[in-house]
């Protein structure tokens, strides 16, 4: 029986993340770390047009030459997403072994796997199967993008900023912990007056 994967978020601000090769795939997951604050490198001698737009604008630093083991000093994450299983492998071989590897064409010497995910805002749904079809992690996905729409951003605001002010302001645990269950009820993800809801529903309990 194969040991099983741990799902995890990751905080990435300043930390810094090396993908080896500049394709289609090297592209996808760069896009995927846009906007986590990590510090993005792409190594390869040639980058698609997108990759080669990011690193015009700065979201991404581009070196343009072949992978040497110098590359990943000090890298949090490592993508080896070349098109050359001998290079993604020597890359692997190149890292310390507290270094997170991932080659692509590699999940079971990898040490992680991406997820098929989005975010709605403070929402994130991702969805993984092991390897065994990325396709079907796709569709998946893209069947909850229908269910958990755009207007779960806001409504994710509103349960935290509510949360908060219910973990800082009601002192009483029995009554703190049914204001917390109540918000995350249907009725304020539907509710065109959340916060006047939320009003009548705390004076209601108090
Ligand atoms: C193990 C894993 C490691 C990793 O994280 O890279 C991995 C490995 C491999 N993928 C391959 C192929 C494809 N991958 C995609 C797409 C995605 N692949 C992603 C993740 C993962 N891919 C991890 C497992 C995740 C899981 O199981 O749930 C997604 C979810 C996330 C992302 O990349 O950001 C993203 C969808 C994002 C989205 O749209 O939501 C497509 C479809 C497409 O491009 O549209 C195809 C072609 C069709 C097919 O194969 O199904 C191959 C064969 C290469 C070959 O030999 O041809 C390997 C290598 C192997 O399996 O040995
Ligand atoms: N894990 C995943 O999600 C998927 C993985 N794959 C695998 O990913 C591999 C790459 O796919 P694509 O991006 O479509 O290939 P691609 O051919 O578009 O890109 C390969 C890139 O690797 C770079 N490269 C080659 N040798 C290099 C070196 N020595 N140092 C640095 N960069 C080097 C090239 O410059 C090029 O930018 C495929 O061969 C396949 O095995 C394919 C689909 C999905």
């Amino acid at each position: 029986m194969m040991n099983l994967t741990y799902p995890i978020m990751l905080h990435l601000e300043g930390k810094k993340v090396v993908v080896i090769g500049g394709g289609k795939v090297a592209e996808r997951k760069v896009c995927g770390l846009l906007d986590t604050g990590a510090l993005i490198t792409v190594i390869s001698p040639e980058a698609t047009d997108e990759l080669q737009k990011l690193a015009r604008t700065g979201q991404i630093l581009w070196a343009k030459h072949r992978f040497c083991a110098e590359d990943i000093k000090d890298a949090f994450i490592i993508f080896a997403a070349t098109n050359d299983r001998l290079l993604n492998q020597q890359v692997k071989e190149s890292a310390a072994p507290s270094q997170l590897v991932l080659m692509v064409d590699n999940p079971c010497e990898s040490d992680f796997q991406l997820p098929s995910s989005f975010r709605r805002g403070r929402l994130s749904i991702a969805v993984s199967t092991g390897g065994a079809s990325p396709t079907l992690a796709r569709k998946i996905r893209t069947r909850l993008e229908q269910e958990f729409d755009p207007s779960y951003e806001e409504y994710l605001e509103f349960l935290y900023l509510k949360r908060k002010w219910i973990i800082n302001e009601v002192a009483d645990t029995a009554l703190k912990r049914k204001l917390l269950t109540a918000i995350a009820d249907d009725e304020f993800l539907f509710s065109p007056d959340r916060e006047g809801d939320f009003q009548r529903l705390y004076e209601s309990m108090i």
